[in-house]
């Protein structure tokens, strides 16, 4: 059996108890000082003080056992954190990490005024990463995603999800479905699946959305299911996209089906999609920048965890969701950040921490459990990752520095030193490593 022992970190944040965290058990992270956890093979062992876990270890302190990353006696490798914090694995519980091309050119345009809504209406915004990943290889969407999950890793984030929706035609769809699958089977982080079909509405289908969506129903999604390409099925309910009607009867069937449901809602307009949401039995409902007041109370009731895509209302110059109203309500609230080639090209977590942090009046406690247990519950797997307990899997994070309140402090900058992935080092940070400067004479 492989053993590891990450010992005497300053702060051990442990995100443990029920989940999701609902209202104010958002700012209990199960804080421990002087905190260690024992890693046996991919699992947790055992989390607690340094102390504490020496003696079940069979550690001596004094005893010379413990210098860091050497073999013991009783089988650890240890792992010295002291001057550092240790966390779970984060958990980007909302990308669109795999497409084909770029949209560059549709930033500037809103940096010059144009909205989302305007350029998607005039050909750009979704559909047109349409052709560009139709036309991509299997091969290529893995090459590129492969890239991208890396640098999700180098922020600590352990597990993401990722949709479809840039094919909105068979082959398309179940091949970023595919790609995937692929990278999850090939790559350390653990990768979420969503079938996002209906996307956005093709010109061919425009006053046909139904007839679009009973296509995806019918000829697409039982592929899905059968080969096991998505746990989610997913909707972007939006004013001039699929409205309320036809996304309830698309969830309704998908869920039919056997799909979990996600909704994006309520982004740009107050549609009653997180009303939709609670009343469909949705995971969660992402964006929701425009939720209604009523709204936020149906999710809160029904337990539908309010995904929030601070970035992406950041890059939109919009105001961001209300994520205090949500948490004083009673709402479970994860961050995510929406990876996609559109409305917001970031991945970066220590951008979510400053957002969450400094405009959304959310503690740093309320942002890491955002960030881990609730992202895990928006993903159905927080009886296995999301939290450092025992029996969970061993998705480990740590930072350079002694304690959470550095998160949002060194603003934007990211302080991940180590990740630990099912047990195993699977990103090291060299800090220092520049290359040797040469002088010429
Ligand atoms: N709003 C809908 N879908 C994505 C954007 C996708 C794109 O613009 O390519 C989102 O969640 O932000
Ligand atoms: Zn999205």
């Amino acid at each position: 059996m492989k053993k590891l022992y990450i010992r005497r970190a300053s702060e051990l944040v442990t995100c443990r108890g029920s989940a999701p965290k609902k209202g104010a058990e958002m700012a209990d992270i199960g804080l421990i000082k002087n905190g260690g956890v024992l890693i046996h093979d991919d699992r947790i062992f055992a989390v607690g003080t340094t102390e504490e876990l020496d003696l079940l270890a069979g550690f001596e302190e004094g005893s010379g056992q413990v210098d860091a990353c050497t073999e013991t006696a009783s089988g650890y490798t240890v792992l010295d954190a002291s001057g550092k914090t240790v966390l779970p694995g984060f958990v980007d519980s909302h990308t669109h990490f795999i497409f084909g091309g770029y949209r560059a050119e549709e930033f500037s345009w809103r940096l010059k005024g144009d909205t989302y809504m305007s350029i998607m209406e005039r050909g750009g915004g979704i559909n047109a990463t349409v052709g560009p990943t139709r036309d991509a290889s299997i091969q290529e969407l893995v090459s590129v995603g492969r890239e991208r999950v890396n640098r999700m890793l180098e922020f600590g984030v352990t597990t993401v999800e990722g949709k479809s929706g840039y094919g909105m035609d068979r082959n398309t769809e179940l091949k970023q479905l595919r790609a995937m699958k692929e990278l999850d089977a090939s790559h350390p982080v653990d990768i979420v699946t969503t079938f996002l079909g209906p996307h956005s509405v093709l010109p061919q289908y425009k006053g046909k959305e139904r007839e679009f969506i009973d296509m995806l129903l019918q000829d697409v999604m039982p592929v899905v299911k059968e080969e096991g390409l998505a746990e989610f099925a997913d909707i972007f309910c939006e004013k001039g996209v699929f409205g309320i009607e036809d996304s309830e009867y698309y969830l309704t069937r998908a869920k039919e089906m056997g799909f979990k449901l996600k909704v994006h809602a309520d982004e740009m307009n107050s549609l009653g999609g997180a009303e939709l949401a609670a009343r469909t039995g949705a995971y969660s409902a992402d964006h929701l920048l425009k939720a209604s007041d009523e709204g936020i109370r149906q999710m809160a009731k029904a337990g539908v965890i309010s995904t929030l895509l601070p970035a992406t209302a950041f890059c939109l110059k919009e105001p961001f969701a209300p994520a205090r109203k949500m948490i004083d309500s009673g709402c479970a609230v994860a961050l995510a950040s929406d990876l996609n080639p559109g409305s917001c090209f970031t991945n970066s977590i220590p951008l979510l921490i400053a957002l969450g942090c400094i405009y959304m009046n959310m503690s740093i406690e309320e942002v890491i459990t955002a960030l881990t247990i609730n992202g895990a519950a928006a993903l159905g797997r927080s009886d296995s990752i999301g939290s450092l307990e025992k029996g969970k899997k061993a998705d480990v994070v740590i930072l350079k520095y002694p304690s959470i309140h550095f998160m949002p402090y060194h603003t934007g900058i990211n302080l991940v030193e180590t990740v630990i992935k099912n047990g195993d080092v699977a990103y090291q940070k060299e800090w220092e490593r520049l290359p040797e400067l040469k002088r010429e004479n």
